[in-house]
């Protein structure tokens, strides 16, 4: 697009930001309820379990679970993203318990779907909160994590999880090849409308502390790193080539992650592939926000808008956020 402009004073581009009509008239970008996912995180325990380095977020029985969703329908949020919490004491090297159809996703999954039928459910498919080890998969005696034993593992999670009623499967875990592998476990199991939005550019990024804490994976992962499987920050070719891959294997939604400092990744996809592109707003971006607000450096509702409208700028149609229900709220008073 070649725009010649008009010379000064003929071109005055603050004409039409002189007041709040002309302003409202040429905005590009809106954001609504509609383009969040509220990931939620699901324990054992009864109550509400406030999670520290994510002020604001708590982990829920099933019961608070239903309270929240509640809140998501009546705030207009279309999808809740499950997380689950295991006993410690569950957890195995092979993070067997996570296809478990007695596992906390799938009951709350179960519990989601009777009590409210229009809300969409989305679970999370990876290893890590189940494994003694916190990586995502199945390991060797080295510690690397094996790809193809793996994609078994997340074929009985995801086909358990589709049983409980989840409607969008999210395999997190970057694993070559599995969601080609899931989705045609779906088909050959009947389940042709669960719909699988992939973690398809997923950086070995830094920005994940609080929810490993959150999910209680941090003290196991250790000091050991995700980079042999979760991508290099330093790459943005790979991650389109990993879009396309992950397209081709039938994946019906992709997401870049981390967020606000991917915003290059999320806005090449989508010129790229065209195809409903998502991106994660995570824990550690979640967290920066609320340090900085609690320490009154910046106003928390503005930065939270803009946060989020810049993932509609650079091209995302959503955003996972623990902002969704605030933001929602806000959204909707103003
Ligand atoms: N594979 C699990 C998973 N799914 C989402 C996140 C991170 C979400 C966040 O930081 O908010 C992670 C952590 C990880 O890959 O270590
Ligand atoms: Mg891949």
């Amino acid at each position: 697009m070649q725009i010649i402009p008009a010379p000064y004073p003929l071109a005055r581009p603050r004409r039409m930001r002189r007041d709040d009509f002309s302003r409202r008239l040429m905005r590009e970008h809106t954001l609504t309820a509609d383009d969040f996912i509220l990931p939620v995180f699901v324990h054992e325990q009864a109550g509400r379990a406030p999670v520290p380095s994510m002020p604001g977020v708590e982990r829920l029985s099933i019961d608070e679970l239903l309270k929240v969703a509640e809140q998501a329908l009546e705030l207009g949020v279309p999808v809740l993203d499950l997380f689950g919490v295991p006993d410690p004491d569950a957890k195995t090297a092979d993070g067997r318990i996570a296809w478990d159809d007695d596992g906390i996703i799938q009951r709350a999954a179960r519990a989601l779907k009777s009590r409210f039928p229009e809300l969409g459910v989305m679970s999370d498919q990876a290893l890590d909160p189940y494994t003694t080890h916190g990586q995502d998969g199945l390991i060797d005696e080295t510690g690397y994590i094996l790809n193809e034993a793996t994609i078994e593992a997340l074929i009985k999670q995801s086909l358990s999880h589709a049983a409980a009623g989840v409607d969008i499967l999210s395999p997190s875990d970057m694993m070559d090849g599995r969601i080609g592998a899931i989705r045609q476990a779906l088909e050959r199991e009947g389940f042709i409308h669960t719909r699988i939005m992939s973690y398809a550019a997923k950086y070995a990024s830094a920005f994940y502390g609080p929810f490993r804490s959150a999910v209680g994976s941090a003290a196991n992962l250790g000091k050991s790193n995700k980079k042999t499987y979760q991508m290099d920050p330093a790459n943005s070719n790979e991650a389109l080539r990993e879009v396309a891959l992950d397209i081709a294997e039938g994946a019906d939604m992709v997401m870049v992650k981390p967020g606000l400092p991917y915003l290059d990744v999320v806005r090449r996809v989508k010129d790229a592939f065209g195809v409903p592109t998502f991106a994660y707003q995570v824990s550690g971006e979640y967290a920066m926000v609320k340090a900085a607000a609690q320490n009154g450096w910046i106003d928390h509702d503005a930065v939270m808008l803009e946060s989020l409208l810049a993932f509609k700028r650079a091209g995302a149609d959503g955003v996972l956020t623990y902002f969704a229900l605030d933001a929602a709220r806000l959204l909707r008073s103003t």
